[in-house]
């Protein structure tokens, strides 16, 4: 279970994170909506131990991740996998060899047990025949998806999406949204999604929490957002223009 307690943030004079609560049941898909610049990113980067919190405390399993060093942080942060908005795919390497690299670099198996596994993820992820490509070659949905297959081989307990559609058309998204509810359903991976696919986010999760003002002003399930009175919440997934969210 991850924990986020009272989590304060600020840069200079700006504060971004001011008192977030939220907990992510193991095993579940939250996504993490809110308005650009709110904190989403940051809060990401908190949760896996990227940044170190001002005041309060991000819990995974009850290990503080802002108190551990040394090799229980690196023990605990192997748990977590990131699929980048980018991809963040090596241009110079294949397809194959992208999704083996971390394998490569942080395991001692043999080739022949690296070559199974990348061919099991790439199957996975419906690129078993791009496996020869370099990213230049490939789409944008067939980064998306190397760069989940990438993050898949290591079996991940958690993993955290930021923004996994974006620059994608409306179908390619709807296909990557699909595939990452097959891959957490069948895999049982803890999941958040950081995301401004509104309303087709609410399809493939469990949870949505919604982020405002430095707090989570909103959490429950999809079908609990949709007909939320809260006027900021259904202002910002109706997209409406007039409402209490200022738009500078
Ligand atoms: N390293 C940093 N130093 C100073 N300010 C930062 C830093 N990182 C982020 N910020 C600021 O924190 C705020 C929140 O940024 P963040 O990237 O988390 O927003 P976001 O909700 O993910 O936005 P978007 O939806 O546009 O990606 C922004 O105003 C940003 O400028």
């Amino acid at each position: 279970m991850i924990k986020v307690v009272d989590l304060y943030k600020s840069f200079k004079d700006q504060a971004v994170l001011r008192g977030v609560n939220l907990t992510i049941e193991e095993g579940c898909s939250m996504a993490l909506i809110g308005g650009s610049g709110q904190g989403k990113s940051i809060l990401l980067k908190h949760i896996i131990g990227l940044i170190r919190p001002d005041q309060g405390r991000v819990l995974i399993d009850n290990q503080d991740i802002g108190k551990v060093r040394g090799r229980p942080l690196k023990q605990l942060k192997e748990r977590f996998g990131i699929v980048f908005q980018g991809g963040a795919l090596f241009d110079s390497l294949t397809v194959f060899d992208n999704v083996a690299f971390p394998l490569r670099e942080k395991t001692r198996l043999n080739d022949s047990i690296i070559r199974d596994k990348v061919l099991q993820e790439l199957s996975r992820v419906g690129l078993s025949d791009a496996k020869k490509k370099y990213p230049a070659e490939i789409s944008g949905g067939m980064k998306k998806r190397t760069a989940l297959a990438r993050c898949l081989i290591m079996n991940p307990e958690i993993i955290l999406f930021d923004e996994p559609t974006t620059g994608l058309d409306p179908l390619i998204s709807k296909a990557i949204h699909r595939l990452i509810r097959e891959c957490q359903k069948s895999l049982k991976f803890t999941a958040i999604i950081v995301t401004h696919e509104i309303p087709a986010i609410f399809s493939i999760v469990d949870y949505v929490a919604m982020l405002y003002n430095g707090k989570i002003i909103f959490t429950g399930t999809p079908e609990e957002i949709k007909t939320s009175l809260d006027p900021v919440v259904h202002q910002f997934i109706h997209g409406e223009l007039e409402g209490p969210i200022s738009l500078k």
